[in-house]
């Protein structure tokens, strides 16, 4: 579902003013990068500040192009077919709204629907799926600005999903919510990949998230990919630590590669 080889994306930085004026210089955010996700997995995707997690998923979802390599999600080039893959992705970005905030959150499913073509039906069903499991009956009608932030990622999450994607890629998704509201988040994307089968790759900083959801998790740092594999293997680069906690933090300061 998705396929990522030697990938890689750099930025070139102009130095503005000071001594260095005019000069250039190159950030290297992913160097050859490669994975494979498969249908149906369930993939956390974790790295320090700065490892290159959004990068990755900015070009997973084309709004980004590698500068070398190649990625293909859902059959597609993301970068050269944004628009189709737009119909078979969904993307949710916890740190920012894909809503419209002035409008009661059921006019922008509304006009979801209309941008990827749901039909009518297809989406009154989806919509009534996904108002009952995310419990969204509540403030349907609320403007997006007036709902609280657990409110508002549910409702973000919802319409991610409206057009029922095959892949569905989330960037912290649960930042910022109380026990609580993570908890109702994490229950439905679980339930989502095990009954609908749904291709989920996971970008977060909580590794309760990590714990509770992910069976294989990639751990990316100075932009290339330093660990790959379950749960269970990561907790093992580390011998004797119990908690993943302690294990990532010792990861992450030892220094990658393992
Ligand atoms: N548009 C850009 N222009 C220049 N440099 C960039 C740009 N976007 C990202 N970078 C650099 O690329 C590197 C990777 O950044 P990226 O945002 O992918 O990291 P991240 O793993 O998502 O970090 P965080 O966990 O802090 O969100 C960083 O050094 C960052 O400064």
């Amino acid at each position: 579902m998705i396929e990522v080889d030697g990938v890689g994306r750099s930025f070139t930085l102009r130095h503005r003013r000071g001594l260095l004026r005019g000069e250039t210089r190159v950030v290297h955010a992913v160097r050859d990068l490669s994975f494979r996700v498969a249908p149906g997995e369930f993939v956390g995707y974790l790295g320090p500040n700065g490892a290159g997690k959004s990068t990755t998923i900015k070009m997973l979802t084309g709004i980004l192009a590698p500068t070398t390599g190649r990625i293909e999600v859902a059959g597609l080039d993301p970068s050269r077919r944004r628009t189709t893959l737009a119909r078979r992705i969904g993307v949710v970005f916890g740190q920012r709204t894909t809503l419209w905030w002035d409008l009661p959150l059921k006019d922008s499913f509304t006009l979801i629907r209309h941008l990827y073509k749901v039909d009518r039906e297809v989406f009154r069903k989806r919509l009534a799926e996904l108002c009952d499991v995310l419990d969204l009956g509540g403030f349907l009608d609320k403007p997006v600005r007036q709902l609280s932030l657990g409110q508002r990622m549910r409702g973000d999450i919802a319409a991610a999903l409206l057009h029922d994607p095959a892949v569905l890629v989330l960037d912290e998704p649960t930042i910022g919510l109380d026990v609580v509201s993570k908890s109702a988040v994490r229950d439905f994307l679980r339930d989502l990949n095990a009954e609908r089968g749904t291709t989920v790759l996971l970008t977060t900083h909580d590794l309760g998230d990590i714990e509770r959801l992910c069976r294989r998790v990639m751990l990316i740092d100075h932009g290339t990919l330093a660990f790959d594999g379950t749960v269970e293997e990561l907790m093992a680069t580390v011998p004797g630590e119990t908690s993943i906690e302690d294990v990532v933090t010792r990861l992450y300061t030892r220094r990658l590669p393992l």
